[in-house]
């Protein structure tokens, strides 16, 4: 990102830059504790960090390059108590949604049924469909796998 600094001239050129990235906008959904936070966090900062408040609900932007292209990615890291809730606030905005549960969590596996449910009736007349990841965390848990 390129900041200026200065007074703002008025110029009667707009330049559009050249490569202006497109944007995704994905959600991250799932039950309390899944991990989605730490997710975001490895994927935004490729760190892991153990501890996060669980009422916060951010989003997060982060430059990336997807076929030699730059794509402004946007995740959105929610904060639903128990299931899906006043899920119009991202059904709209997401392009892609990735839900998330803990292996070591049955419930947790249990409650992404109404995420896809929600999620699958609101992109069914979409064209073309969101896409949908159904995403295991954890997978250091193995030996404690309820799911
Ligand atoms: N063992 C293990 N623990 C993890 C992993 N990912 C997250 N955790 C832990 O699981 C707990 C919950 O992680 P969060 O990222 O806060 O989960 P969340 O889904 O954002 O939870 P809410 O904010 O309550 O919705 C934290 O103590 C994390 O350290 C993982 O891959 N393995």
């Amino acid at each position: 990102m390129s900041l200026m600094f200065g007074k703002a001239r008025t110029c009667n050129i707009v330049t559009v830059p050249e490569h202006e990235p497109s944007e995704v906008n994905i959600v991250i959904l799932g039950a309390m504790g899944s991990g989605k936070s730490a997710l975001t966090v490895k994927f935004l900062t490729k760190r892991f960090i153990s501890e996060y408040d669980p009422n916060l609900e951010d989003t997060y932007s982060s430059e990336e390059v997807v076929d030699q292209q730059p794509v402004l990615v946007k995740v959105m890291d929610t904060a639903d108590q128990e299931g899906p809730v006043n899920s119009e606030r991202y059904l709209g905005w997401a392009n892609a949604f990735i839900i998330v549960y803990s292996i070591d969590n049955r419930s947790s596996f249990e409650v992404c049924q109404q995420y896809l449910e929600t999620v699958s009736l609101y992109s069914k007349g979409l064209q073309p469909e969101a896409p949908v990841i159904l995403l295991g965390n954890k997978v250091d848990m193995e030996r404690y796998r309820h799911a």
